[in-house]
């Protein structure tokens, strides 16, 4: 893959803004709008980075646009408002933009599906069901109750002879989901077989949490990718449909835009296929700056600090 590097990576590489509030203050002021990722950046887990809420209140005195775009498919929009107001962020739910919304939206506005052969076999959690929900998008599977148990030896049978199965599924959407079992991965493989589009919210490898790493959503649908030999299609960072509808939907200049997240296969890489103006990488998550400051590293941010604190200078 051609090496992707941001606009404003000066030749001498990313810039390293820690402890430097001119540089800061600069770095700041170039941008009108601040995309954040979630996990890694502002938490890991339900832990709260130090000065988060203070950096997202700084901006916002500054005057700047904020929209929260995370991969993370577990919660919805009215989640997210709720874990915000729980640690002390100001956000309003309006502007989170998840990767279970990514998907709803793809869903109902470009596939259109005509019922009743529209409806969705999800292996994922309650996000994922309400942002269908909010997209009047029917949906299966999720966090029905039924599925989360042994597989049977009958259920080899009414997988098989089709009893187990909905016909109106046209479409299997997997996200990050805590309860998989091996019965929700023989039904995602049937309605697969049966010629059901294959859908991912995201496929990050791995979920930063509690300060370490892990399994992610893309660790959650491998055994069908696998098992399908398909791949899915993704609508999370770093897709460019993602992208193109969150501009769509908060109106705004590219290149007064920057993209600020702790991983470069997807908030970095997003932002700088997205060409927006930069892209900050927060050393609190996935991604070491190791990655990004070896010889002919493949996606490299315009800037990095330690943690996103440090923009308070
Ligand atoms: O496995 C996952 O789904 C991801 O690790 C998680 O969603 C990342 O969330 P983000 O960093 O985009 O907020
Ligand atoms: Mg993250």
């Amino acid at each position: 893959m051609q090496a992707v590097t941001s606009l404003f990576t000066g030749s001498s590489g990313p810039q390293y803004l820690t402890g430097n509030k001119a540089d800061i203050d600069a770095f700041i002021d170039k941008f009108d709008v601040f995309l954040f990722d979630c996990d890694g950046v502002l938490w890991s887990g339900d832990h709260l980075f130090p000065n988060v809420p203070e950096t997202i209140q700084m901006l916002r005195d500054k005057g700047k646009q904020l929209v929260f775009v995370t991969n993370n498919s577990t919660k919805s929009r009215a989640d997210y408002k709720k874990k915000f107001d729980s640690m002390g962020i100001s956000a309003n739910e309006e502007e989170v933009f998840g990767s279970s919304y990514s998907a709803a939206v793809y869903i109902s506005r470009i596939l259109k599906l005509e019922p009743p052969k529209n409806k969705v076999f999800v292996l994922g959690e309650s996000g994922v069901e309400q942002e269908l929900e909010s997209e009047k998008v029917p949906y299966c599977g999720g966090t029905d109750p039924l599925l989360r148990r042994e597989m049977m030896p009958e259920d080899y049978k009414h997988v098989a002879d089709g009893s187990l199965l909905d016909d109106d599924v046209a479409i299997v959407l997997t996200g990050l989901d805590y309860h998989p079992s091996y019965l929700k991965y023989a039904l995602g493989m049937a309605y697969l077989r049966r010629g059901a589009k294959f859908l991912a919210t995201n496929i990050d490898s791995t979920l930063p949490s509690a300060g370490t790493l892990f399994p992610g959503a893309g660790a959650i649908s491998a055994p069908l990718l696998r098992a399908s030999a398909q791949e899915p299609l993704a609508l999370g960072k770093p897709s460019q449909a993602m992208m193109d509808a969150i501009e769509g939907k908060f109106q705004f200049d590219r290149k007064q835009a920057c993209m600020i997240g702790d991983r470069l296969n997807t908030d970095i890489q997003f932002g700088i296929e997205g060409g927006l103006g930069g892209t900050l990488c927060v050393l609190t998550g996935v991604s070491k700056k190791e990655e990004f400051l070896a010889k002919g590293a493949k996606v490299v941010p315009s800037a990095y600090v330690d943690a996103l604190g440090d923009l308070l200078g």
